[in-house]
């Protein structure tokens, strides 16, 4: 059946046909985000949300998500997702990075330019027929000092721009490299420095803990006199009571907001103040921006569900097209491994230990390890999957610890994952032979060699003879056919085990009787 995805904001009709191309059904729905009800009601058809910013995607809406693997948000800010529920929810989440920044990036530029020159006011007044050619005494940017507030990808590009204009430009930014800003042609500087310094100040960075009113009254005190703010990235970076009284204070000269802490915007403190611009979050309205990521959002949504490739999810690490047939068998390996560890492990967890020898090291070892602690877990969590695993194990206080090495023993690539518990530590291999089945290869360092079956039998046992000829009639008697036996030992006469394929289900009272049979320690049923 073909994947079927929901737009459910305005974006590009480009990205309808990129759908249908691909061959995924697509329902263009360009107002339904603003309807939560309606959106609730049948989010539940769908296996992907194309959104941009209208759409809020909360917890309630994911409830009713039964069928939902990703979110893909046509633009940068993931801020109207809920994305640690969404997670939870074992949804990918991804956006556009770079679709967008250029054209944003030109906005924060003609909002500088809007503010030197009021250019706002002074159409407003000319249209008007005032002719007031005295009123509007501009400033010019020429060698004046603009600082940026996040030099990521917008801010690097109005950097660019700045150092293009003639500006001197200064960016706070702790992730700044010494490199990048020498790129650049810009100072690092720290916060304080650029406050005191700047003529212009600029807002790029996401809206988080630490940067939320970054711009607050004490910093905006500390800004220059006749300073000029600009705010195309999100509403809440700065505060805006009291950027509007440092406006009426005549502290600040100007500010140019595209986004506020309140959205939409139908009332703002620092509305109708005459020296502020006002944009309705229009940074990456460009038809190119649009076009650019309603194409990338839904190539990106279409490879993740039709092939499993997985790009600019913030959820989740990318695996590309190319890697993504590589990585199946060993996501079913690794998932295999940790479903095998998982019906077998009864205490609480502590710590799991996932080694990855030979060129299974190679490949996105993270996506694995999701997909082992996924296997791990199910037993005790049904609807956990690989986006949400590592969330779920941090969530319950497992460590999941990762190593990867060099082949040292048979195999071409191998996976051991071992589990410890405040009593024991318990560890399983396996591999991918050349047919693309996985195997597994060591139970307890005891070798064995069995493909996982929809029903098995794990028995544990001491090493001595008739358990296999009592084994094989107790399950003839009871009319269940074996299908593969597989055996190993550590040592003649010592720890032995069985790993039994039967056909159907193994009833509780057989399971029973192979359980009282002499020598034998355990036997425990699994479904894979
Ligand atoms: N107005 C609009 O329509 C649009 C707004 N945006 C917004 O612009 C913002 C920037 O986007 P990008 O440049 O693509 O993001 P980015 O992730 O490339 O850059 C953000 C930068 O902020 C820096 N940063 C993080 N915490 C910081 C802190 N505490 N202090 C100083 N710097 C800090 C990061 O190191 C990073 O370099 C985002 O909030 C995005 O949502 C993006 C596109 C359109
Ligand atoms: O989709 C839009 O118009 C908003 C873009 C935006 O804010 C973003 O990409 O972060």
């Amino acid at each position: 059946m073909a994947p079927r995805v929901l737009i459910s904001d305005k974006l590009s009709a480009a990205a309808v046909q990129i759908f249908k191309d691909r061959g995924v059904e697509v329902d263009f729905q360009p107002d339904l985000g603003k309807d939560k009800e309606k959106l609730a009601e049948i989010i539940g058809n769908y296996d992907g949300l194309a959104i941009r910013s209208a759409t809020k995607v909360t917890p309630k809406i994911l409830e009713k998500a039964t069928r939902l693997k990703v979110i893909g948000r046509a633009g940068i800010g993931v801020d109207n997702v809920d994305i640690p529920a969404a997670t939870a929810k074992g949804v990918i989440v991804m956006n556009t990075p770079f679709g967008n920044s250029i054209t944003t990036a030109e906005h924060a530029i003609a909002m500088m330019f809007a503010l030197a020159r009021q250019i706002p006011q002074a159409d407003a007044s000319t249209q008007a027929g005032k002719w007031e050619k005295n009123r509007f005494m501009g400033v010019e940017l020429t060698a004046k000092t603009l600082g940026i507030i996040g030099c990521g990808n917008i801010g690097s590009i109005v950097a660019e721009r700045g150092v293009g204009l003639k500006m001197k430009v200064i960016a706070y930014d702790p992730f700044l490299s010494a490199e990048r800003a020498l790129d650049l042609g810009v100072e690092k500087v720290e916060l304080d420095d650029l406050l005191a310094r700047a003529d212009v100040i600029t807002l790029h960075t996401p809206l988080t803990e630490k940067t939320k009113n970054v711009l607050s009254a004490e910093n905006i005190a500390k800004a220059k006199k006749g300073v000029r703010i600009i705010n195309c990235a999100r509403g809440g970076l700065v505060d805006e009571v009291a950027l509007r009284a440092a406006l009426d204070s005549g502290h600040v000269a100007g500010a140019a907001f595209d986004v506020f802490s309140e959205e939409p915007a139908e009332a703002n403190p620092l509305f109708g103040h005459p020296n502020v611009v006002c944009t309705p979050h229009l940074g990456a309205a460009t038809s190119e921006a649009q076009e650019n990521v309603a194409l990338q959002v839904a190539e990106q949504m279409s490879d993740y569900l039709l092939s499993g490739a997985i790009s600019n999810a913030v959820n989740f690490p990318s695996i590309t097209a190319e890697e993504a047939p590589k990585l199946k068998p060993f996501v079913e390996l690794a998932e295999k491994l940790g479903s095998f560890a998982g019906q077998l492990t009864e205490t609480d967890i502590k710590t799991v230990r996932i080694t990855y020898e030979g060129a299974v090291a190679d490949l996105k070892v993270k996506a694995l390890t999701s997909a082992a602690v996924a296997g791990l877990l199910r037993p005790a969590l049904a609807d956990i999957n690989v986006v949400s695993a590592p969330s779920v194990a941090k969530e319950r206080g497992i460590v999941v610890e990762e190593t990867t090495r060099a082949a040292t023993g048979d195999f071409d690539s191998l996976i051991t994952l071992t589990v410890v518990t405040d009593t024991y530590e318990r560890s399983v291999s396996g591999t991918v032979f050349a047919d693309g089945h996985p195997r597994i290869v060591s139970i307890k360092g005891i070798k064995v060699d069995a493909e996982f079956a929809p029903s098995m039998l794990y028995v544990t046992n001491e090493d001595k003879p008739g358990f296999i000829g009592r084994f094989a009639s107790l399950l003839g008697d009871a009319g269940i056919n074996i299908a593969t036996f597989a055996l190993g030992r550590d040592r003649q006469g010592g720890d032995a085990i069985a790993l039994i394929e039967v056909d159907g289900a193994m009833p509780a009272e057989v399971l029973t009787e192979v359980q009282s049979l002499p020598h034998v320690k355990q036997a425990r049923p699994l479904r894979f």
